[in-house]
């Protein structure tokens, strides 16, 4: 059974309907990719999934249950977590009491904020910064790491690239590709097609919110005229 397996959703802001018949799956310990163009469906899609948008129609079963229109916090609390685009870090407070406030709602596998500053040791040295006066990848970083403090059994990252230096963008890959090793489970939705490439097994494209491909990111990468056709790269 599949970590996550999407059936069929429909998803609408108001009257315009956004998400068509969505089908998708993420095997524990797979690194998946959603691409496609601005105003695609990524987002939302990646919204239905945690509850923030409800599915008018469809099914998300993750971790064996179905959670469709269950509330965010339910999700979250079963383990998918959603690192957004915007990380929604708490700038008045510092790093450690970030990771503090994240660790209130930890679950029993969770990271302990030792792994945590092991893991990234740039927040270590920061740990008493205000999350306003981090850097774009200091708070990506933050906002991976309170994913890894509550439960995450499926990391959704949301751009995670998004206005990073080449350089940064460059580290923040390599610990996500170390966290892929150690068997982290991500969604990533990403503008940066080469980058989800590189971290990605398996992709799939969104177009005008109807799923269009699926297959590895090895097979996307020699397929030009995909890549062309819907991404526009
Ligand atoms: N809150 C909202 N209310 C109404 N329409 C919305 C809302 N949010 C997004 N949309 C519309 O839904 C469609 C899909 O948007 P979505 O943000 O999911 O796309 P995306 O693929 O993530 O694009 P981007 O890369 O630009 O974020 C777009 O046409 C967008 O204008």
């Amino acid at each position: 059974m599949s970590l996550l397996e999407v059936q069929g959703i429909n998803s609408h802001y108001g009257d315009s309907h956004i998400l068509f018949d969505v089908d998708m799956r993420v095997e524990a310990n797979e690194v998946v990719a959603l691409l496609g163009r601005n105003g695609a469906g990524k987002s939302t899609t990646l919204k239905s999934l945690m509850g923030v948008v409800t599915p008018t129609r469809g099914q998300v079963r993750f971790d064996g249950q179905d959670v469709a229109g269950r509330p965010p916090f339910e999700i979250a609390r079963r383990g998918m977590q959603l690192v957004p685009e915007e990380r929604r870090i708490i700038g008045t407070l510092s790093v450690h009491e970030n990771l503090k406030l994240a660790a209130l709602s930890a679950g029993r596998d969770a990271w302990s904020f030792e792994r945590v500053y092991e893991f990234f040791p740039r927040l270590q040295e920061r740990r008493r910064s205000r999350g306003k006066d981090l850097s774009g990848g200091e708070q990506q970083m933050l906002a991976i790491g309170r994913a890894l403090i509550r439960n995450a059994k499926l990391i959704l990252l949301d751009e995670p690239f998004e206005g990073l230096a080449p350089i940064i963008v460059r580290d923040l890959m390599a610990s996500c590709q170390q966290l892929a090793r150690e068997g982290q489970t991500f969604l990533v939705v990403e503008q940066n097609v080469a980058a989800a490439l590189r971290l990605a097994d398996r992709c799939y494209l969104i177009e005008n919110g109807h799923m269009v491909y699926e297959g590895s990111a090895e097979a996307l990468r020699d397929s030009p005229e995909v890549m062309d056709r819907y991404l526009g790269v």
